[in-house]
């Protein structure tokens, strides 16, 4: 960026308010929510909906509990006419959603507009026009005047046109467009001769929408606008004062946020924060924040996944990644230390008994958007040992014990440093089983036989007495020995017999579930006299069985891998 072009561009000016409060405020209750997905977000689109898109997402957005819809601009064509229609004639509004319809302070369209809602029960009609000085100037060159006569005309003739509708039940609302454009008293004077002819009283409210048409500036500017306004109005109390965010600074979300501790108490927004340029404030990521704080937002965002499907599929533009609560990798952890800080933190969650959701690097459960935690951990060259532990143990059953986790680590770090990509969880575990459960020479059991176990009354340990078969290198050996038990006594065999001295420095063992054919596994760690250590694993229905393989797993791997320290 060359420097010279600074000098284009100049700050956004602060409101002076020294005794701002919205900063001390919380958010403590969901706003009204007003979906414009059928009418900003659409009017941004590459490709706008067509009739059966739109009553798609008419049904989505319904079905998740928005109350207050923008369907369109009935005026500016004719599938948003159309559909104005088809959702009135056809009865698909419910008897708890009232639809709202968006024209521009002109005659004509007004008219047009009251024509597309004849037979509605309820309409929030939305009349706008700018106000901004740069819109003033440059668009319609009209001064502050005839700004204001040009919206008391639009607000006059929907007080004419609303008597030719006497079954419906009117609404209004009043947008003084590019507001944060505008000088702030000259917008409240707009404002409030709109309210002068519309005449809103405490039970029939008049909707002013304070709109971020373009975002200027930082979130508490537009705080400070929205409190400024609350504060200097005449009757605060016979407006609802909405917001409708616009992301250009990529802080839309955040400006709603701090609007709302100012004031605010409904928002315009679409889903995934679809809109002109870089969009609307997105209602989903809004609704969630709220969640996370323990506040009811008030709309339905139990299956998230459905959510992005339709408006992938009708928007034709996809969910970023790593979109906020959404995005495909949003819930997923490749790097070792967050992968190890779940684990650690969902097995923390699962054992409490608070009910408190605490756990590093998820913000949120993911089951509460109907994401599974299957998907949270991946493993790819930056992953730990933590990670390919909670695989292992998540998707194939295998608790592998925590001193063992650093050498499969270690084994599936030289996997993904050679494939340079992610490894699939089936990988993984076909990596584990070449590693530890199908690796046979020199040493493979042919037969064990448990010949003789003794146990007394009298004595304090139990006797033992095996029998085993082994191929080594293709020969067949057979061993006998007497031990404390079957175990002992298979390694007393293999001690005299075969291997010469080692010795078992730890060992685990756990019933499989789930798809496993075998239902026990064992785990041996055994040290060497060259000072070498490794981990076998036995699988077997049998845990003795499963045992004796684990330590021909470790006598495999320590003769054919070269295990490290
Ligand atoms: C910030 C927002 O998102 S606002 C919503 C914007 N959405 C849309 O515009 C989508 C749909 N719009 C349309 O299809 C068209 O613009 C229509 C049908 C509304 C109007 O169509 P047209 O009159 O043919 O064209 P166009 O929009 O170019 O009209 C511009 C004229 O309207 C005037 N105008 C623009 N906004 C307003 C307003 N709110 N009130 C009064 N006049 C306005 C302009 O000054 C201009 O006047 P001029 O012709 O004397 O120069
Ligand atoms: C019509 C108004 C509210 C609008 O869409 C905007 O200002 O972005």
């Amino acid at each position: 960026m060359k420097q010279k072009y600074i000098n284009k561009y100049r700050p956004y000016p602060a409101v002076v308010m020294p005794q701002r409060s919205w900063p001390d405020k919380r958010i403590e209750k969901a706003p009204t929510w007003c979906s414009v997905d059928l009418r900003d977000g659409n009017q941004a689109l590459i490709q706008p909906m067509n009739l059966e898109k739109k009553l798609e997402m008419f049904r989505l957005i319904t079905g998740m509990g928005f109350k207050e819809i923008e369907v369109g601009f009935p005026s500016a064509s004719e599938v948003e006419y159309e559909f104005t229609r088809v959702l009135i004639e056809q009865n698909l509004i419910p008897e708890d959603v009232v639809i709202q319809v968006l024209t521009q302070a002109r005659e004509h369209l007004i008219h047009k507009t009251f024509e597309s809602i004849k037979g509605a029960r309820e309409v929030i009609v939305h009349l706008y026009n700018s106000t901004s000085v740069l819109q003033r100037r440059t668009v319609f060159r009209m001064n502050r005047r005839e700004i204001v006569e040009l919206a008391v005309k639009g607000a006059q003739l929907l007080k004419e046109e609303e008597k030719k509708y006497p079954e419906t039940r009117f609404r209004y609302e009043y947008s003084p467009e590019s507001f944060t454009g505008t000088e702030l008293e000259f917008a409240l004077e707009v404002c409030e001769r709109v309210m002068e002819v519309l005449q809103p009283t405490k039970e029939n409210r008049l909707i002013i929408n304070l709109p971020a048409t373009v975002e200027l500036a930082t979130p508490n500017i537009y705080a400070d606008q929205i409190e400024w306004f609350c504060r200097n109005m005449t009757d605060r109390e016979s407006a609802i004062i909405s917001l409708h965010t616009h992301n250009d600074r990529g802080c839309a979300v955040a400006a709603t946020e701090l609007a709302l501790m100012a004031g605010g108490e409904r928002v315009e927004g679409t889903l995934f924060g679809n809109g002109e340029r870089t969009g609307n404030v997105d209602i989903v990521t809004l609704a969630l924040n709220m969640f996370t704080q323990g506040v009811d937002p008030e709309l339905d965002l139990s299956d998230i996944n459905k959510l992005i499907d339709v408006y992938e599929r009708i928007c034709r533009l996809p969910v970023h990644p790593r979109h906020p609560y959404a995005g495909e990798l949003v819930y997923t952890a490749f790097s070792g230390s967050h992968q190890d800080a779940i684990n650690k933190g969902m097995q923390a969650y699962q054992d409490g008994d608070s009910g408190r959701w605490a756990v590093p690097y998820l913000p949120i459960d993911p089951s509460d958007v109907g994401r599974t935690y299957e998907s949270i951990i991946r493993i790819n060259s930056q992953s730990g040992k933590g990670g390919v532990a909670y695989v292992m143990d998540k998707d194939f059953g295998f608790k592998l014990p925590k001193s063992m986790h650093p050498e499969f680590g270690n084994v599936i770090q030289r996997v993904t440093d050679k494939e340079g990509r992610e490894l699939q969880r089936r990988e993984i575990f076909k990596t584990f089983e070449q590693e530890y459960l199908k690796i046979d020479t020199p040493y493979k059991l042919k037969g064990f036989h448990v010949a003789k176990r003794h146990i007394s009354a009298e004595i304090p340990e139990s006797r033992a007495e095996i029998e085993a078969t082994l191929s080594i290198d293709g020969r067949d050996v057979e061993i006998f020995a007497k031990g404390n038990g079957p175990l002992d006594a298979f390694c007393t065999a293999l001690k005299e017999n075969i291997t010469g001295d080692f010795r078992l420095t730890s060992y685990h063992e756990h019933a499989l579930e789930g798809g496993s054919s075998a239902n026990a596994a064992a785990y041996i760690e055994i040290r060497y006299p060259d000072g070498l250590k490794a981990w076998g694993i036995g699988v077997d229905t049998d845990i003795i069985v499963a045992s004796i393989k684990a330590v021909l797993s470790s006598l495999n791997r320590h003769s054919n891998l070269k295990p490290r320290k």
